[in-house]
């Protein structure tokens, strides 16, 4: 087991143990063949569908993952399996469910490196980046295990007479459909399946298809601790996912784009009867810089979370709004912190930034590029040269259009577009003009400044003068990461308090006493 304690906000594993074994394992992941993921569909192994096969963003032509994409009837048998697991998983007490869930972070603990190493394949993550991921994926399993046993289980004693006793309980829904993003195939599998689980629900899972390989390996921790049918797999891209949400789950957790999310919020249940779709999405995150801020720190908060994850993560900075009076200054520090990050192979120590994860982001940073430079002014960044693989240098754009497209639009990728406005209440207002509402940073020593921020910015997440991430590096138990607006469909957060009862109804219980 790893002494390390690594999170979002960590510049360095701090243990060389764990550095090798995460450079061992990557090397040998990428010597050897990558196995084609199977459907767990309860027991059963299902190999079925067409091939889906992912290659090493570092190594272009490298095979590092594969699956197939299941069926109408794979989908339709992991779901008869979850329902036939369903009474047996919530009736069992809730400190049995949470003694099953500690047991697989336990074991996500022991393997720490090997499965930090498998995301890093597949997604291109830095071992800084995987690793605190996978400690992630430890925290929020014990964060939900003592929200369920700090709530009783969300059994309530309500105002009782002689007569009558009565009881308020939050009960589970049944079978939910969990459907993952690429860009944290562990961490957000992990914290959206053990909502549902630790709650009484049983899985169906459904990992994106860019990441099929990292999201079973933690699916299968899961599934070899807990009763058959509980949490079942079925791989595949947006046709499975559709003929997913298009069976009688009777709850749908969804992380990913604000396009599919909506959609699935939008599409009734083809039972008639009202499920939750809880629906985590994108971001367009501003950081305000006034003019009395700590330039230094605000730069450093700023190109930490622009450029963490090579700009893929829903909660990276990507509009800076400064006041005109510090903007140069400002653009200076962030361009001279953007060109210090050494961009590489995960494999390498030095690396701050991989590669995006695929051609398909990459052609959306190059196109981004093209309308920046004819649009705005790019300050630095670009791909960089001569080297194959999707290496992007962070890029920072300034001078564009007021409410260009680059401002208003999540692009995913290592790229920051800095807005100058006359003052702060202008500020405001531009940081509010997106349909997005998911994560906000200000960096201001004006008290009074900072309780403007606080009081409007339309924003789940915020974070005021942190020089260790402007935006990002919310973690289990300690920020909430709730979405506001086109950000997110429920009104609370994944990691925070309220999460675990958007798993859950309501039952008012009461019962006449014998007399
Ligand atoms: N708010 C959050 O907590 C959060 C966290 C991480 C990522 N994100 C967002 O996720 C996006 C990046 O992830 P992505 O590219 O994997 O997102 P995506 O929407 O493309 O895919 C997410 C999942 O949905 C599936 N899917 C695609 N089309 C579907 C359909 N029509 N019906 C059902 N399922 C379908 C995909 O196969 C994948 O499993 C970004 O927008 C990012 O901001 C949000
Ligand atoms: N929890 C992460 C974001 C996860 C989404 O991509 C953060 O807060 O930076």
């Amino acid at each position: 087991m790893s002494s390390s304690k690594v999170n979002y906000s960590s510049t360095s594993l701090g243990d060389e143990v764990l550095d090798a074994r995460f450079e061992d394992a990557l090397k040998e992941l990428r010597a050897v063949e990558s196995p084609i993921e199977p459907h767990l569909v309860g027991d059963r192994v299902v190999e079925d569908g067409n091939l889906i096969e992912r290659f090493d963003p570092c190594v272009p032509g490298a095979r590092v993952s594969a699956a197939r994409a299941g069926s109408v009837e794979v989908v339709q048998a992991a779901v008869a399996e979850a329902r036939a697991a369903f009474r047996g998983w919530r009736a069992m007490p809730y400190a049995e469910r949470t003694r099953a869930l500690r047991a697989v972070a336990a074991e996500t603990s022991e393997r720490i490196a090997e499965i930090a190493a498998i995301v890093s394949a597949e997604t291109g993550k830095t071992r800084l980046e995987a690793v605190g991921e996978t400690q992630e994926v430890l925290d929020m399993i014990e964060h939900y295990c003592s929200l369920m046993e700090d709530n009783d289980g969300y059994h309530a004693v309500q105002k009782s007479t002689d007569t009558e006793k009565n009881y308020d309980v939050l009960v589970p829904y049944g079978v939910f459909a969990v459907i993952s993003p690429f860009n944290f195939p562990v961490a957000l599998t992990v914290g959206m399946m053990t909502g549902a689980l630790v709650t009484g629900n049983t899985v169906v899972l459904k990992p994106s298809d860019k990441t099929p390989r990292s999201t079973a390996e933690i699916a299968r921790i899961f599934h070899s601790h807990l009763p058959s049918g509980v949490v079942n797999i079925v791989h595949g891209g947006a046709d499975t996912g559709r003929a997913l949400a298009a069976t009688d789950v009777d709850g749908i957790a969804f992380t990913g784009s604000a396009q599919v999310g909506w959609d699935l919020v939008e599409t009734p249940s083809p039972t008639g009867i009202p499920r939750p779709v809880l629906a985590e999405m994108g971001g367009q995150n501003p950081a305000i810089v006034a003019v009395s801020a700590n330039l230094d720190d605000a730069a450093e908060g700023i190109v930490r979370s622009a450029f963490g994850l090579s700009g893929q993560k829903c909660s990276a900075c990507r509009r800076v709004v400064v006041v005109d009076e510090v903007a140069e200054a400002l653009v200076e520090k962030i361009v001279a912190r953007a060109e210090a990050l050494v961009v590489g192979d995960p494999l390498d120590t030095a690396t701050n930034m991989g590669p995006v994860i695929d051609d398909a982001i990459a052609r959306r940073v190059d196109d981004a590029i093209e309308v920046g430079r004819r649009d705005g002014t790019i300050r630095t960044g670009g791909r960089v040269p001569d080297r194959e693989g999707n290496f992007f240098a962070p890029t920072v754009v300034t001078d564009l259009p007021d409410g260009h497209p680059l401002t208003r639009d999540e692009l995913f990728a290592p790229f920051l577009a800095i807005t100058t406005v006359p003052d702060f209440a202008a500020a405001l207002d531009e940081a509010n003009a997106v349909e997005y509402g998911l994560s906000a940073g200000v960096f201001s020593r004006d008290e009074d400044e900072v309780q403007l921020f606080l009081d409007d910015i339309e924003a789940g997440v915020v974070y005021v003068n942190r020089a260790a991430g402007a935006t990002t590096g919310a973690w289990p138990g300690v920020q909430s990461f709730c979405g506001w607006k086109r950000s997110g469909s429920s009104g609370k957060g994944g990691l925070g308090l309220w999460y675990l009862p958007g798993f859950m109804k309501e039952q008012s219980r009461t019962i006449v006493r014998a007399v």
